[in-house]
């Protein structure tokens, strides 16, 4: 059959989005992997399927893979083209719009100049739940790399972070570092790996190496993640510009018990149709 689709992106973030509310597809892992070929698809981090809720308490379902096939539970990037994408698709008019997800319900709101906002929900430290191996909570972990000890963040956003301070992202040897603590055994689902220069208390710069993906140029969830890990550790305020090698997000968290709030650009690439 021939699917349509549109390319998006999210500060760089990109994504193919697929409409299952007015076309019917089923798509197989090897269809995502082949959507998201830089060389034989389209190419993107995630594809994104847009689905009628299973509820009438909200208004749409999105379901989220990684460029490898496999479903996960957040994305905060794609969460924010999935709301320009349903406005503009006209599939609804609202502009604060609730959407379920793998993780649970969060509330989007379409504000001006193409920005969005997302109630991330509120982070999660308990290990067992990230899930992270540690015998209890802490604000920071050993983790041994390569005869290294490292010392990072744990959270989940709805998906694993592990988040590592360095003085400077331009130096990261993410292309190293990245894969081993993506499948670092500590990390039973995989981990998504954020390293974060804390530039001000307002202002980071962050480098994510996306679990399923590798290295994006930018990660939403990251940004939350970096964000509640650098206020934990009394480095950061409240409020924090995240520059990312592909554009700015706007992080607030007030603490325990609150949710996370996300602020960023969405934008079209292009749209088209191609053989399933
Ligand atoms: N790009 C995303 C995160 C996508 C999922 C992630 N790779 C995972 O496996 O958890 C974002 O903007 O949050």
């Amino acid at each position: 059959m021939l699917l349509k689709f549109t390319k998006m992106h999210g500060a760089g973030n990109d994504f193919v989005v697929i409409d299952l509310i007015t076309q019917r597809c089923k798509l197989r892992p090897r269809d995502i992997r082949m959507l998201a070929d830089r060389h034989l698809g389209v190419g993107c981090d995630q594809v994104l399927l847009v689905e009628p809720p299973g509820s009438p308490d909200v208004d749409f379902r999105y379901r989220i893979f990684n460029a490898d096939g496999k479903e996960v539970e957040q994305c905060g990037n794609g969460a924010r083209c999935f709301a320009r994408f349903v406005r503009d698709k006209k599939l609804t008019h609202k502009r604060v719009i609730s959407v379920e997800t793998n993780c649970g319900v969060i509330q989007l709101r379409i504000r001006d100049n193409h920005q969005v906002e997302v109630d991330m929900g509120t982070p999660v430290f308990e290990p067992a739940r990230i899930p992270f191996k540690a015998q209890e909570e802490a604000d920071c972990y050993p983790l041994e790399v390569d005869g290294q000890t490292l010392e990072i963040g744990a959270v989940s956003m709805g998906n694993p972070h592990a988040v590592l301070r360095v003085d400077s992202v331009a130096d990261v040897d993410i292309e190293h570092l990245g894969p081993r603590i993506e499948t670092h055994e500590a990390f039973p689902k995989k981990v998504n790996a954020g390293f974060m220069q804390v530039v001000s208390p307002g202002e980071i710069r962050l480098r994510v190496f996306e679990r399923g993906v590798g290295e994006t140029l930018a990660c939403g969830t990251g940004a939350c993640a970096a964000v509640v890990y650098g206020l934990n550790r009394g480095w950061l305020r409240d409020t924090v510009t995240v520059n990312l090698p592909g554009g700015k997000l706007s992080i607030s968290w007030a603490g325990p018990g609150h949710s996370v709030k996300m602020i960023g650009p969405t934008a079209l690439v292009f749209e088209g149709s191609i053989k399933i």
